[in-house]
């Protein structure tokens, strides 16, 4: 069997990390082969709850947990990690924009990258989840400049899981049949959920969405809305943030960075944008993503109609903004 790898998740203590945890002991991510050494990174007033978290890994008894470091240190919990989870943030409540929480959380995202770029492998796969994710993540690269820019990266997943979840459901098939949906830009309301380039399996023919769904007015209005307003709506109804469905999709975008992705397949990914599609420059842009060999790439080329642009902009203009007061509140610190 392999040598275990080190892999953390912040936030250890919270409703995410509850979830996220036993996927991947489990070898939902890294393998079904692959030994684990977990960090469990949370802040001091949670270390009896932390205690607790390592209690209940242990009593699950997994065969591939070799090891669990709990600890309050970011230069511990980041040590010789390969990969790396970055749940740990304030969530929003009821009526609040995720941007909202950006004065309280960014600086989290500083000290983070400062102890990555100290102690973390440089080979190091940085996951993002913390609100708001695009600008975290950029401000934790920007604090991690011996790590490479492309290591870092923000969650878009469960977007593109809610939005292929939509279409499976409109469509009545099973999710498996469903793939290539684009989430373009910001973990935000101002995201563009695109089933332009989407393609569904209908009575055992592959075809594309825009035709199998035949209703422009629901992919351009009621889909879209639904997508953007869906972390909304979930708080509404849990008076919580979604965890179970974030932790499935931070595994789901972990692993496919991990492992590649299928032929002819793409998923999102907020990644450092390098201006494709007329998006900004120097932020962190969800782009459809192809993987080889752990590596990354935006998908190129794809056609683009006047209202998909119109949407780009609108969310490429929001993650300008977000940068801005993010190194503004950074500034005055
Ligand atoms: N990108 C996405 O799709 C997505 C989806 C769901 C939630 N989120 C975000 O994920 C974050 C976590 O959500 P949650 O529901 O698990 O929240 P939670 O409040 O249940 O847990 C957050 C945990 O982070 C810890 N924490 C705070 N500061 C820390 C620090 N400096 N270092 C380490 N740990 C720290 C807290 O003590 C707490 O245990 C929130 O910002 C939420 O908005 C993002
Ligand atoms: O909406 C939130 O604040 C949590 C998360 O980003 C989500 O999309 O569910």
């Amino acid at each position: 069997m392999a040598e275990p790898i080190r892999v953390v998740v912040t936030g250890a203590a919270g409703q995410i990390a509850y979830s996220l945890l036993y996927m991947i002991a489990r070898g939902e991510v890294f393998g079904k082969d692959q030994p684990l050494i977990l960090h469990l990174l949370d802040i001091p007033p949670m270390v009896g709850v932390l205690e607790g978290v390592v209690m209940e890994l242990a009593d699950c008894a997994l065969p591939l947990l070799r090891q669990v470091v709990p600890t309050t240190d970011p230069l511990v919990g980041f040590k010789d990690v390969s990969a790396a989870f970055l749940v740990g943030a304030m969530p929003r409540k009821e009526g609040m924009e995720r941007k909202d929480l950006l004065s309280a959380n960014v600086k989290i995202f500083k000290v983070q990258g400062e102890a990555l770029d100290k102690v973390a492998k440089k080979e190091v796969k940085v996951l993002v989840v913390g609100n708001p994710a695009n600008t975290n993540a950029f401000v934790c690269a920007n604090y991690a400049p011996s790590i490479p820019r492309e290591n870092f990266s923000a969650m878009t997943r469960l977007d593109q899981n809610r939005a292929s979840a939509q279409i499976a459901t409109k469509m009545g098939v099973p999710i498996t049949s469903v793939n290539n949906i684009i989430i373009w830009g910001n973990h935000s309301s101002t995201q563009y959920p695109d089933a332009g380039q989407g393609k569904v399996l209908v009575n055992g023919q592959w075809k594309s969405i825009v035709e199998a769904v035949g209703d422009n007015a629901f992919l351009e209005g009621a889909f879209v809305e639904t997508v953007q307003k869906r972390g909304a709506a979930v708080i509404a109804a849990r008076k919580m943030s979604s965890a179970m469905s974030a932790a499935k999709a931070a595994c789901d975008h972990m692993h496919d960075w991990w492992n590649g992705t299928a032929p002819g397949q793409f998923v999102s990914m907020g990644v450092f944008s390098d201006g494709s599609y007329g998006s900004p420059k120097d932020v962190i842009f969800s782009f459809p993503v192809e993987i080889k060999n752990k590596q990354w790439k935006i998908v190129g080329n794809l056609p683009i109609s006047d209202f998909a642009k119109s949407k780009l902009i609108l969310t490429g203009n929001e993650l300008q903004e977000e940068k801005n007061e993010a190194l503004s509140v950074l500034d005055s610190n």
